[in-house]
């Protein structure tokens, strides 16, 4: 069984995958008189397909503890996601860049530790492993596409891999 290590969640480190969403490090601008700071446009919605739509749901996430074992990934073809905490709870990501073979491509698996004041917005078509909270039952704002189509493959990997811990 491999294990993958966490790593911290970056603007940077996240680039090739999605976006961050997050007030530390990103920029603003004052509204509402100067008392509003506005981050602006920290992520993009990216939807495709006849009669779709941009949605905002909610989702509340079963409380996970390491270890953790990745069997599979998920991808969304027809939409970006977003994944915006609002109960302070830490979650982990698990993304992979896609292979030749148009499944994960398994040597660039990469984890992250998710803070609970960090969201994701994966790109459309990321792959990416179903919603992991840490520790607690988080709730989470999800921004994603809703409308006809299929918009949801699942692909089993090729071993477990295994998370161990934040710092492990
Ligand atoms: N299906 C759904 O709303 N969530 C998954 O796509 C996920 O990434 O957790
Ligand atoms: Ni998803």
């Amino acid at each position: 069984m491999a294990t993958l290590k966490l790593e911290a969640l970056t603007k940077e480190a996240f680039a090739p995958f999605g976006e961050v969403i997050e007030i530390a490090g990103s920029d603003w601008f004052p509204i509402n008189k100067g008392t509003t700071q506005r981050y602006h446009k920290l992520g993009l919605t990216d939807v495709v397909g006849e009669d779709c739509q941009v949605a905002i749901s909610m989702a509340r996430g079963d409380a996970f503890n390491f270890p953790l074992e990745v069997t599979m990934l998920e991808r969304h073809p027809l939409g970006s996601q977003a994944f915006i905490p609002c109960s302070n709870a830490p979650f982990v990501v698990v993304v992979a860049p896609n292979g030749a073979d148009d499944k994960p491509d398994e040597s660039g698996l990469r984890a992250f530790w998710v803070e609970g004041n960090q969201g994701v917005n994966y790109f459309r078509g990321t792959w990416h492993h179903p919603l992991v909270t840490i520790g607690q039952v988080g709730d989470f704002i999800v921004v994603d596409r809703v409308g006809p189509g299929h918009n949801c493959d699942e692909v089993d990997l090729k071993q477990v891999y295994q998370l161990l811990g934040k710092d492990a």
